[in-house]
Formats: C-alpha cells, structure tokens, sequence
C-alpha cells in the first residue's frame, strides 16, 4: 500500500508532505473487525446470493440460454447503466484510485473527460450496429464481417484477457482486507469466488444485474460513509480542503503532449477514450448488457445513464484520496469508534469485487457457449442452459486460482488492471474498428492484424514493466544502446537485455497509451496485409456490418451547411434597428 504511516510518526511523516495518521495498532500492525463488522460483510454474501436464488426459482428459472445469458432481451435502461458501471468498477478502482490520488493528486481525475466519447461513440455506432445484427455475442460479428477463424481468434482474445482480470478482481479485496484486518487471505478469497460462482451460475444474467444494483449501492454507500466521517475528523470541510490543498494534493491541467508522461489531460482524456471504447464498446460482458435491452432505445439509454455513474464513482473515489490517506489503514482507524462502519467499508470493497466478477464469469460462459461449443455441437436448449451454468462453474474455479498468479505476480492494482486492457483490450478493440470502418480489410488483414496488434502490446507492456524495474535490475550505460542486466537478485543467470536507445521511448510509453497504440497497430497491419492479398470489394460484405462513415460525414456536413445557410439568410437575420 502507498503512502500514509502507521505506528509511531516515523521520520518521513514528520517531514511528509501530507499529514499522518499516527495509528494505534498491536505489535502486529493490524486492526480487528468488531462483530457487527462481520454481520455486516456477511449480510452482503447473503443477500448476494438471495437475489441469485430468486432468479433461479422465477420466471423461466433460468431454463433457457436465451434467459440465463440475455435476460430474454427484457432489461430496463436503469438498472442495465448501474450494472454497466458495476462490471468495470471492481476493488482495484474502490482501492486503486484513492492511492493513485493521495500518491500523485488528482490528475487521475481528468479520466472523466474520456467518459465523453467513450460511451457516446458506443451509443451510436457499436450498439446500433451489434443490436440490428440480433447479436448472440460480440464475437459474432467477427464471423459475419470476416470468417469463423475471425470469431474464434476474438473470442480466445477476450476468454485470456478476462480470466486474468478477474484474478485481480477477485485478489484485490481479499489481500487488502487480510493486510488491515489479518483477515485469512485465501478464506476472503474462496468466500467470495464461492458467492459469486453461485448466484451467477445458478441465477444467470438478470441475477448478475441485479446483484450489480444492489452491490452499486452498497459500493456508493461505503464510500459516501468513509467520506463524510473522513471529512467530519479533518474538522470539517473548510480543514480538509485546507489539508489536502497544502498537502499539494490538487493538481491543474496537466497539457504535457510527452507521451511517457504517465498522468496528463492527454493520456487521460484521449488515451482514456480507446480504453473507454474497449470496455464499453467492444467487451462482451458489456455488449451483452446492451443486447439484452428491450429495445435499441433502451440499450442506448442505459449507455447514456453509464455516464452520470461513472463520474460519480470516480468522484467519490479521487475524494477518499483526498480525504483519508491511507485507505485501507486509515479506514479502520477512523471508523474504529463507528462499530459497523469498517465493515459497511469492506462490504462496499466486496461489492465492488463481487459485482466485477460476476459480469466476467456470465461473459464468459457465455462466450465459450456461443462462440466455441454451439457452432460445432447441436444440443437441446436444456443441455445447452446446463452447460453454460457448469462453464460459469468452471470459471468461478479458474478465477480462484488466477487470484493465486496474481498473488505471485504483486504489482500495483491498478495499474495492473489498467494495462491488462490496454495489453488485450486494445488489440480486440483494433480488430473491431478494422471490420467495422474499413469495408477493404479481408479475414487474412483481420488475423494478422490481431496478432500484431497482441504483439506489440506484450512487448511494449513487459518491455515498459521490465525497463521500469528499479530494484532487481541495473542499466549499465553504454555507447549506443541501454544493457539491462540482472542482478544476482535474478533466479535465473543474469541475462542481458539489449535495449536499443530508440526503443527505450517506446518502453517508456504511458500505460494509459497502451489501448490506443495496440489499438492503431491492428488497424495499420491489418490494412497493410488486406490491400498486399486483395482488399475485400465494398458489396462483398455482409449488410450491416460496416459503419457509413463516409456516407455519415456527408450527410453531418450537409446539414452542417444547411444550418449556416439559414442562419445567414435574410429573413432570418435579426435587425438591430
Ligand atoms: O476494475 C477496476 O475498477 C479497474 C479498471 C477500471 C476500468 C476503467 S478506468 C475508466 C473507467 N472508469 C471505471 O470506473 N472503470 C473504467
Ligand atoms: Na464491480
């Protein structure tokens, strides 16, 4: 955990820029639950899973793939945005932004400008485009706009990329809870993947939803919470503003254009969008969300309602940077005279955790369902629904044991996370823009595409993480090029690593850049590759699966010019007598 200080004011704190919480803790540097604490994190499970059994005992108690993986297309716009917002507002960020924010100050913040164009341009080109399709899942597409070998190679993309994910996901909390509360690591962890697993398996996705809204509510409420009192025990509000703006916690617009600058306006609000448009454009747990709306309308709704929750969670998140400044630590300590309050805190970490992996493992069943079994194995609808609930089984017991690689991996959360989609996410989100802009690109640009698209994303994300590692490795200056070279540290015998100076910018890239980079480079190979075998003839494809681009900048231009002329036409000109 970063920041912040524990047990007698140390020698940094004295002099720390920010104020420290001298925490009084036993010897073992831990703080305890009270037994309304575990009430009230156990109330959260129960409920969690009470709201999966009703879905499995009403209405079609789940006996088709149509319910347990759409809902029977009879979502609500309110809860379908709550449940959008829920899927990628896991732990990491209840956790991840507060540390980020009481670290480097609210720079993080300006992410919120990317919400902009992230989830307009969903709402009006992918979902339009992938709810006409009658979509069974997003990968679909891929087969319709390019070929099977398309689809599978997707779907193998987005199975990878949210495996690993939910790992974090389900680790995150667990780990911060058994540091602050010596809580067992591995019983939070297997306590809230058994939880999970259960009430998506059995309830399906109207029960994903639903515990979504209600684990939204919970996540806001703790937070809210941590805030007031947080702010209350600086002294008010005035005192808190005064601590956090001499603390040098707030931080302008940074307009920085260097790419390798972690956190500017740039690499948050432009890097952000290709991110925003990877999770909320492309990402099967969300398009699954859209297409089980009632109608497109209501789908786009639910788009435009993400917008308002999604500043709000990130709102509340950079204020518990500001005002507490350790999390977790701090918590407990704060709200030790609040019995109950730590854990409606780590109820709320849960529910964020909980209602992230829920929508993963639904996903994913769901696309190993629709994308890899159904096309190759005709079964009854009943199998097919029983199947699908042991696939969500499976998952729920594959992300436990990612919990454990990510337990050996121990890097940063957020970043972490945020690097996975930009590394996978990225990648998918350039093999889509490909079949849905460009009409030329063909199945062969699309593949080759992808795999450079995965290609530069593992090499410039272990490239960046590995020249970044200050402690195990040591960069030895020569003429013309970086060595990096092991230390002894090393297991392995040091090896050297030629790091040509050129690529040293690349390796050191903002992480936040990462989606639009891998993004740009499937599109760019995939064009190159399309046009070197024969680019695809505009009516060979499939109706519906390429965006007018074209044909819709004509026509925004032509009312464009209809506005002005009208504007500037004489009986419309007010005279000023
Ligand atoms: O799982 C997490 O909470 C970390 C990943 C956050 C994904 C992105 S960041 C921008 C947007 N805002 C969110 O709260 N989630 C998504
Ligand atoms: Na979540």
């Amino acid at each position: 955990m970063t920041g912040g200080c524990y047990g007698e004011r140390s020698a940094r704190c004295a002099s720390g820029p920010a104020p420290c919480y001298t925490l009084s803790m036993d010897p073992t540097g831990q703080k305890y639950f009270t037994i309304i604490d575990y009430v009230i994190f156990a109330l959260l499970l129960v409920a969690s899973m009470a709201i999966g059994l009703y879905y499995a005992f009403t209405g079609g108690r789940q006996s088709t793939t149509q319910e347990f993986m759409y809902a029977d297309r009879s979502m609500k716009c309110l809860p379908l945005s709550l449940s959008l917002m829920a899927t990628f507002q896991s732990a990491v960020a209840i956790i991840g932004t507060p540390a980020e924010v009481y670290a480097n100050g609210t720079q993080y913040w300006f992410i919120g400008c990317c919400y902009i164009l992230g989830l307009l341009i969903p709402a009006h080109i992918f979902i339009p485009m992938f709810y006409r399709l009658h979509l069974t899942s997003v990968y679909q597409y891929l087969e319709l706009r390019f070929c099977k070998a398309v689809r599978i190679c997707g779907t193998v993309t987005f199975i990878f990329q949210m495996v690993i994910y939910m790992g974090v996901g389900i680790y995150t909390p667990a780990l911060a809870l058994n540091a602050v509360t010596g809580f067992h690591l591995w019983g939070a962890v297997l306590a809230t993947g058994l939880v999970c697993t259960l009430y998506t398996a059995l309830g399906g996705l109207k029960a994903v939803v639903w515990t979504d809204v209600f684990q939204t509510v919970v996540m806001f409420t703790g937070q809210l919470a941590v805030i007031i009192v947080g702010v209350h025990q600086a002294g008010g509000l005035s005192d808190a503003w005064v601590k956090v703006r001499d603390g040098g916690r707030i931080s302008g617009i940074d307009l920085n254009p260097d790419p390798t600058v972690r956190h500017t306006f740039w690499t948050l609000g432009v890097g952000g969008v290709f991110l925003m448009l990877s999770l909320y454009g492309v990402n099967q747990a969300q398009v699954q969300r859209y297409l089980s709306s009632r109608t497109e309308k209501e789908a786009v709704m639910s788009c435009y309602m993400v917008f308002p929750c999604l500043q709000v969670a990130l709102m509340l998140s950079c204020l518990m940077g500001l005002v507490m400044y350790m999390v977790l630590y701090f918590v407990m300590d704060m709200l030790q005279n609040f019995p109950g309050l730590p854990g409606l805190f780590v109820a709320c970490l849960f529910s964020a955790s909980l209602s992230t992996i829920s929508s993963a493992f639904n996903s994913l069943a769901t696309v190993t369902m629709v994308d890899l079994i159904k096309p190759h194995y005709s079964m009854t609808e009943a199998r097919a629904t029983l199947l699908s609930k042991m696939l969500a089984l499976s998952y729920g017991i594959i992300c436990v044991a990612m919990a454990y690689v990510v337990h050996l991996m121990n890097s940063s959360v957020l970043q972490a996370a945020l690097s996975i989609f930009g590394m996978v996410g990225g990648p998918l989100l350039g093999l889509f823009c490909l079949g849905i802009f460009f009409p030329c690109a063909n199945s062969i640009g699309a593949v080759t595409g992808l795999a450079a698209g995965l290609v530069m994303a593992f090499w410039v994300g272990i490239g960046g993480f590995l020249s970044r590692m200050p402690s195990s490795v040591q960069v030895l200056p020569f003429n013309s090029t970086n060595t990096v070279c092991c230390q002894v540290t090393c297991r392995s015998v040091p090896a050297c690593i030629v790091i040509p100076a050129g690529l040293n910018g690349l390796y050191s890239l903002s992480y936040m850049w990462y989606s639009a980079l891998n993004s740009s480079t499937v599109v760019l190979i995939g064009l190159i590759i399309s046009f070197m075998t024969g680019p695809t003839k505009g009516d060979d494809v499939a109706s519906g699966t390429v965006y007018p681009v074209m044909r819709t900048a004509q026509s925004l231009l032509h009312k464009l010019v209809k506005l002005s002329a009208c504007c500037t036409s004489p009986e419309h000109t007010v005279r000023w007598s």
